[in-house]
């Protein structure tokens, strides 16, 4: 619309956002903190009808959050045109993709900080934008107002325990029977134990755990970090993966469902914690696999404990994927795999009978690659539903029908 507008009016107008949030003139200028609307009047950009007052103290130092400057039409038509651009790059046609879904502000409810002393002052958020510093958030617009909290109330007793100059990563998450906190960087010795036995933050925390050259070690445990999936409690371990937000795990779990409704067996690859593998097995035989060996081992207990028919494989899907012969008599296959995508797994997909396979992507650029491997294999891409859980950010994610 906008793009039609500029060009019947002949002016310079900013027509879509690039990957990386720059604003993109129709002639194909970039445009740091530009949004589509913005005209071009000399060497000026004249903010349009779609900017918004960014609601956050730090944006534009924040590495968190890179469009606020941007109305909810933006936002949407950004989360829809990364899914759509990706795939057109790839000479990959989508016959639907659905409008995106957007999770709400302060809804995430899982983050990864870094908190950093420099000469005994600490900082705790996320990185800058353009450099590895980190900004010492004073108020957050994504994540939830408990993780918000608790990250405030660890502030003394990381300036307490952190080295006058050092770095740490902190990841938060939330989970029924409280917080699970990770700080990496940080050694298990009896200052650390102490001082968090001493805690007594607001928010419940049931686990605090630290990790120092690859070993990680409870350093409090206060009650049991429990995600549940389908109807079924799965027992965390520390540092596992987990959607975003409670409303971006909603809407792919509820895509993945829709699109192997009736598949009798369905393969669940890159399975994690069972986000998806114990919803299916309501009505599925589930075959569900992983290389996080505790992640795999904490869903085989769930779904023992709950009589799920769920089968769990301990298995690097990147160097030994699922062939095709080991794939024969499934009629879909869940996959979603970190970031890289997963070249090799869906070569071997590519070459299988399934009939029908749903990819859950947190990378538009990888996705749409492992798409035209299974355009070529013989499978057509029937829907597509853009997901934005990291609101505000040029994260976004995405789950596909690519039905034989
Ligand atoms: C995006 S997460 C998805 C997890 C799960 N499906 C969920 O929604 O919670 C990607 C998963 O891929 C797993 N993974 C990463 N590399 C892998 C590999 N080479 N082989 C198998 N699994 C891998 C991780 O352990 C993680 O559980």
């Amino acid at each position: 619309m906008i793009a039609e507008r500029a060009r019947q009016s002949g002016e310079t107008v900013v027509v879509r956002l690039a990957a990386r949030g720059d604003g993109v003139t129709a002639d194909g200028r970039y445009l740091p903190g530009a949004v589509p609307g913005d005209r071009i009047v000399g060497e000026d950009v004249m903010p349009g009808p779609h900017r918004a007052a960014p609601v956050c103290e730090h944006f534009g130092r924040c590495g968190g959050c890179q469009l606020q400057h941007g109305d909810e039409e933006v936002l949407a038509n950004f989360v829809k045109g990364r899914v759509v651009g990706a795939l057109q790059s790839a000479g990959v046609e989508a016959e639907m993709v659905a409008d995106p879904h957007l999770s709400p502000p302060r809804s995430r409810r899982r983050a990864a900080m870094r908190a950093e002393m420099r000469d005994g002052t600490l900082a705790l958020g996320f990185n800058e934008e353009s450099s590895r510093a980190v900004v010492d958030l004073q108020e957050c617009h994504v994540l939830t107002p408990d993780l918000f909290t608790l990250a405030q109330e660890l502030r003394p007793i990381l300036s307490a325990l952190m080295p006058k100059r050092w770095i740490c990563g902190v990841t938060l998450t939330e989970a029924t029977g409280g917080a699970d906190i990770l700080i990496s960087n940080l050694s298990p010795s009896r200052e650390v134990v102490h001082a968090f036995a001493e805690w007594e933050p607001t928010i419940p925390v049931a686990r605090v755990s630290v990790e120092d050259g690859g070993r990680t070690d409870i350093v409090l445990q206060r009650g049991k970090p429990v995600q549940t999936f389908g109807g079924v409690d799965v027992a965390m371990p520390p540092a596992t993966f987990l959607q975003a937000t409670a409303d971006g795990e909603a809407a792919l779990v509820a895509a993945a469902l829709d699109f192997t409704s009736g598949a009798g067996r369905v393969a669940d690859l890159f399975c994690g914690l069972g986000t998806f593998a114990l919803p299916l097995s309501a009505e599925a035989e589930v075959l569900a696999a992983d290389a996080a060996g505790p992640a795999v081992a904490a869903l085989e207990a769930a779904a023992r404990r709950a009589k799920r028919r769920v089968r769990t494989l301990h298995r690097d899907l990147f160097r030994r994927p699922m062939t095709a012969k080991e794939l024969a008599g499934y009629g879909a296959v869940v996959l979603d795999p970190p970031r890289a995508g997963a070249k090799a797994q869906v070569e071997a997909l590519a070459a299988s009978k399934v009939p029908v396979v749903a990819y859950v992507s947190c990378n538009p650029s990888t996705f749409a690659r492992d798409a035209a491997t299974l355009v070529r294999g013989g499978y057509a891409l029937t829907e597509v539903r853009p997901i934005g859980q990291f609101r505000w950010s040029t994260h976004v994610e995405l789950a596909a029908r690519f039905v034989r």
